[in-house]
């Protein structure tokens, strides 16, 4: 598939698959097009030409209703958390349904008995129940991030996407976040679709490595192939042994 903003070609002759269950790591500079790539997955954005596939539907051809039932089978995390601030964590993570509830919420008691309890289930997988009635915004970075995790795992997703969820984190915080996507992923059996700006990280949580440059795809591989260097190659530039360009 292809994707162009006016001149801009964002996302050039992209094809590959992901296994369910598989953990997939997007590697790219700047601007090489990760996030746009993930946008497509979740229906957000449409290919130029081209289709993509998720969970056996063409998204772009998907409109109002049957767009809206997909995206409830996919969770997104995003690089900074989008809670909101004045609200609990615990209410946040209630957000997480409003996709499957009619009518707007005001406050954690509007929503029903069985959201509230889900939404607690979940920040006690994350490890943050002690925190449920805490203001997200006294909440330290990692523990936001968590807290997003939580709503995104909320509506029960089969497919996560996560876009560079811990680059605004500490190594610790970040480290912490990477285990519990990858632990969750491995318990639900969600396919996970993870950009990251860290080639270290990419290789010790993800199973497989996809690199993009300029758009296109310039790696593609299990982490068992790669080592450091031959997974910066999608940033050199240079083409190292197991580089495969596709385009
Ligand atoms: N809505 C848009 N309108 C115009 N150009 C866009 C739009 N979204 C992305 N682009 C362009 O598409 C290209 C890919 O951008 P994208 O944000 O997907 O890259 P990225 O790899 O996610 O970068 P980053 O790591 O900085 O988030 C860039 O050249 C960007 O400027």
């Amino acid at each position: 598939m292809h994707k162009d903003f006016g001149d801009v070609r964002a996302l050039d002759d992209v094809g590959f698959e992901v296994a369910a269950g598989e953990f997939v790591a997007l590697l790219g500079l700047s601007g090489s097009g990760k996030s746009t790539l993930l946008r497509h997955v979740d229906g957000l954005q449409q290919a130029s030409s081209g289709t993509v596939e998720v969970l056996g539907q063409d998204v772009g051809s998907l409109r109002g209703r049957s767009l809206r039932a997909l995206r409830r089978r996919i969770g997104f995390v995003f690089q900074q958390f989008h809670l909101v601030g004045s609200l609990t964590a615990l209410e946040n993570v209630c957000t997480g349904a409003l996709g499957g509830l009619r009518g707007a919420r005001l406050g954690l008691l509007s929503y029903p008995k069985r959201v509230r309890h889900a939404a607690l289930d979940q920040l006690e997988r994350v490890g943050l129940a002690d925190c449920a009635l805490q203001r997200a915004d006294t909440l330290s970075g990692g523990q936001q991030q968590r807290v997003a995790v939580a709503r995104a795992l909320l509506q029960r997703p089969e497919v996560l996407l996560a876009d560079e969820p811990v680059a605004s984190l500490d190594p610790d915080s970040a480290a912490q976040v990477m285990d519990l996507l990858a632990e969750i992923g491995a318990q639900d059996g969600l396919t996970v679709l993870c950009s990251l700006h860290q080639v270290e990280v990419a290789l010790h949580w993800s199973h497989r490595v996809v690199g993009l440059r300029s758009g296109g795809v310039v790696l593609d591989e299990p982490v068992e192939s790669l080592n450091r260097e031959s997974a910066m190659a999608v940033y050199s530039g240079i083409s190292a042994p197991r580089l495969a360009v596709a385009g």
